[in-house]
């Protein structure tokens, strides 16, 4: 079901209280406001420049000068900012945070939040950590849009959280329009540096690599660039002071996948330098798999000449 078919949905929380007014949060207060979500949206920034600018754009209803005046009576709080800050913006709210009222994220790593958060939720405070798989290579208060979660999925991490808390928050999220699971926290970290982690670096490498040569110039890159190079430069210019709390926080798991894949690309290396045609015929063809998989799926859409290289073949 497309999310323009879903029926008008009930208010889910009276008060929304948004800590941080980047990407993230800017595309959750247009989309609480596309599907009436919430009755009130307060907001936080840390610096002057985002708080006038979410005034200036009506971003919240209420754009406030600190994070626990934004807090303050709020049914649900949802922290929107760098992983590598979220201990410290916990800390300050705390202590303004209502009794029942439930206390979320929207990190991209969970164990190191969770680590972070935890100490400071107040009893009678419900954390229930969450990571919408949705984004873009954009950042700040401008940069949100309502249709950002649309069909996208939203992981909870409930780790034991009052059930009465975690479904109301998987319905603020059904809302918003996206889909919902749930997931441990270990594996969610596992998952992520799998599908996003590892993959965000090695676009960084690889646009550092294009950067760093000697005989092709920057001009020959950008002209000559074909759409895979170009993904890698729209990833990499993602925000540093975001992937870098990533890297920093999901170590373990992003090591160990960037370990995997520097013997698998050894593996390739040797097969290119041996000539082994057909270890890298048999290679590509699994992985060719992986994509019609995603699309099967429903999770992204085909290239307008997907029907006939499938019809072609190997041999092609
Ligand atoms: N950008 C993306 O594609 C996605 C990001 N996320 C997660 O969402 C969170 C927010 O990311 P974005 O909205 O993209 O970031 P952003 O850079 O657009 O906005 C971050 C906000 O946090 C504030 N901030 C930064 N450092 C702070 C600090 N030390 N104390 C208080 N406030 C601070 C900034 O002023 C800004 O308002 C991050 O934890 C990120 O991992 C999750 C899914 C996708
Ligand atoms: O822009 C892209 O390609 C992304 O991968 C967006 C993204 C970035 C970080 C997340 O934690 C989730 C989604």
């Amino acid at each position: 079901m497309k999310p323009e078919d879903k029926r008008p949905t009930p208010m889910i929380y009276e008060r929304v209280a948004l800590i941080g007014l980047g990407l993230i949060a800017s595309s959750m207060a247009h989309a609480m406001r596309r599907g009436r979500v919430a009755g009130e949206i307060t907001g936080y920034a840390r610096s002057a420049e985002t708080r006038a600018v979410a005034r200036e754009i009506g971003l919240c209803d209420r754009v406030c000068e600190s994070a626990a005046e934004a807090a303050e009576g709020a049914d649900l709080v949802v922290l929107c900012v760098p992983v590598g800050a979220m201990g410290a913006v916990a800390a300050e709210i705390a202590p303004a945070l209502k009794p029942g009222a439930t206390l979320s994220d929207v990190g991209s790593v969970k164990r190191a939040v969770i680590a972070q958060v935890s100490p400071h939720v107040p009893r009678g405070v419900h954390f229930v950590p969450a990571h919408p798989l949705a984004g873009t290579e954009y950042s700040g208060p401008r940069a949100g849009f309502a249709t950002l979660f649309d069909n996208r999925w939203c992981i909870l991490v409930p780790e034991g959280a009052d059930r009465t808390a975690v479904d109301r928050l998987a319905a603020f999220w059904r809302a918003l329009g996206a889909n919902v699971d749930e997931m441990d926290a270990d594996h969610h970290d596992r998952v992520l540096a799998v599908v996003s982690h590892a993959p965000h670096l090695i676009a960084y490498t690889m646009v550092g690599v294009a950067d760093h040569l000697e005989t092709v110039t920057d001009r020959e890159v950008i002209k000559y660039s074909a759409s895979g190079f170009r993904d890698f430069t729209r990833i990499a210019a993602s925000d540093p002071t975001m992937w870098r709390d990533v890297f920093l926080t999901n170590r373990d798991a992003t090591l160990d996948i960037l370990g995997r894949f520097a013997e698998e690309l050894f593996v390739l290396q040797r097969a290119i330098r041996m000539g082994d045609g057909q270890l890298l015929f048999d290679y590509f063809t699994r992985t060719r798999a992986i994509r019609r998989g995603i699309i099967e799926a429903g999770q992204d859409t085909p290239a307008p000449d997907f029907g006939r290289a499938a019809a072609a073949g190997p041999g092609e």
